[in-house]
């Protein structure tokens, strides 16, 4: 609630209704699950099998510093993914875990490519994750949790496999793939040398994100936008090179900063995820503040759960304790995203006026009257709350 002195509760935080557009299927496994589909599927090059070890191996990407070393964690996770039970088992738990955290809505990308190497075909790749996401999500909703779920399908840059992506994202677009994205690492690999899947994808009507300045600068956004014609930015992080500020701190938007915000393109930030590859040197000097005070389409994301040990709900906890954020700001960038979604306009809508806004307004009316503590009865307000 605006003029609140206290902020939500993790509690409240996971209660709070989530979305979620920049988050892949092979930064997020969970650890117990890695050690046990090596173990089955007879993966001998993992660190460890014990779940906890593993854990803290994959949370050093964190000290990666660059996002090629950070990227280097992935070959583990996708060493376990090469059967079809294995991809539905995580997709199904990737579903799960959302839900626990409050995600209502989510979007989440794999590079089918990466999963062929034990014989799979690319279609199986795909039916099978996204078979694994309706188990989940069904598996969600008999505990009370309810998650919308779909898939992105990226290309990865250094493969040159985009335009084969592209058909395959088009193939199944009205099976559950929503949209296409390229990922991996950014310097060498311009966005234009996908240029003839983007072009394909705009001709057939079809949605697409790029991940672009994060491990490079401008002229990946610019190509990523004005050549390739991205609807969305993942990170979209160096904008920021396009922004200078004058003596009294007043900002100066450029060319392309402009453009990103007329036209309202959604950043998909992932805080802690650039924090661990370098592309910003520490939270508080996240521009997430700067562009969210400058009105850009800003939208919180986790990029790698497992990669970068995080959640949702833990983002917003990192925002909150970092910039003062309210539930407030929270509604904003959870309405922002689910406008952003790769999903039909009416059903944004109606996640956002029957899911997001009332999710929010009895959150800050439970902020109003206090909270309940059974032992004690209701907790009353901080006194000096008043707007
Ligand atoms: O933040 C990222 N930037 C670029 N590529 C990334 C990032 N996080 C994960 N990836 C890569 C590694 C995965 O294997 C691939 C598909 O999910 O996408
Ligand atoms: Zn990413």
């Amino acid at each position: 609630m605006r003029g609140m002195t206290t902020g939500p509760t993790d509690e409240q935080l996971v209660q709070a209704p989530k979305v979620l557009l920049h988050d892949h299927l092979d930064g997020g496994l969970r650890p117990r699950t890695v050690a046990e589909l090596a173990v089955r599927n007879g993966y001998a090059r993992l660190p460890s099998t014990d779940p906890e070890e593993l854990e803290s191996w994959f949370a050093a990407a964190a000290e990666a510093g660059s996002l090629e070393e950070y990227l280097e964690r992935f070959a583990h996770t996708v060493g376990v993914l090469q059967t079809s039970e294995a991809l539905h088992r995580v997709a199904a738990e990737c579903a799960e875990d959302l839900a626990a955290d409050g995600v209502v809505y989510a979007e989440i990308r794999y590079a089918p490519e990466l999963s062929t190497q034990g014989g799979l075909e690319l279609d199986q790749v795909v039916e099978a994750v996204l078979a694994g996401f309706a188990e989940g999500a069904n598996r969600a909703a008999r505990h009370g949790g309810r998650i919308r779920i779909g898939l992105l399908l990226c290309a990865m840059r250094q493969a040159s496999r985009s335009s084969e992506i592209a058909r395959l994202a088009v193939r199944y677009r009205d099976e559950g793939v929503v949209g296409f994205d390229i990922a991996g690492p950014e310097a060498g690999h311009p966005p234009t040398q996908s240029l003839e899947a983007f072009e394909y994808l705009r001709r057939e009507n079809f949605h697409f994100t790029i991940h672009a300045g994060e491990g490079f600068g401008l002229p990946s956004i610019w190509e990523a936008i004005q050549y390739c014609g991205a609807a969305r930015l993942g990170h979209g992080v160096r904008i920021l090179d396009d922004i200078t500020f004058d003596e009294h701190g007043t900002a100066h938007l450029g060319r392309l900063a402009s453009f990103v915000r007329d036209r309202r393109i959604p950043l998909e930030m992932c805080p802690r995820s650039n924090v661990h590859t370098g592309t910003v040197n520490s939270l508080p000097e996240h521009p997430i503040a700067l562009l969210r005070g400058l009105h850009f389409r800003v939208t919180v994301n986790t990029d790698n759960r497992l990669m970068s040990q995080t959640s949702m709900s833990g983002e917003f906890r990192e925002l909150i304790d970092t910039f003062g954020y309210t539930l407030d700001d929270l509604q904003w960038f959870t309405v922002n995203a689910m406008k952003s979604a790769f999903l039909p306009f009416n059903q944004r809508l109606a996640l956002i006026n029957e899911v997001i806004k009332p999710g929010y307004a009895a959150l800050r009316s439970e902020a109003l009257f206090g909270r309940v503590d059974d032992s004690v009865g209701p907790v009353a307000a901080p006194s000096g709350t008043d707007e």
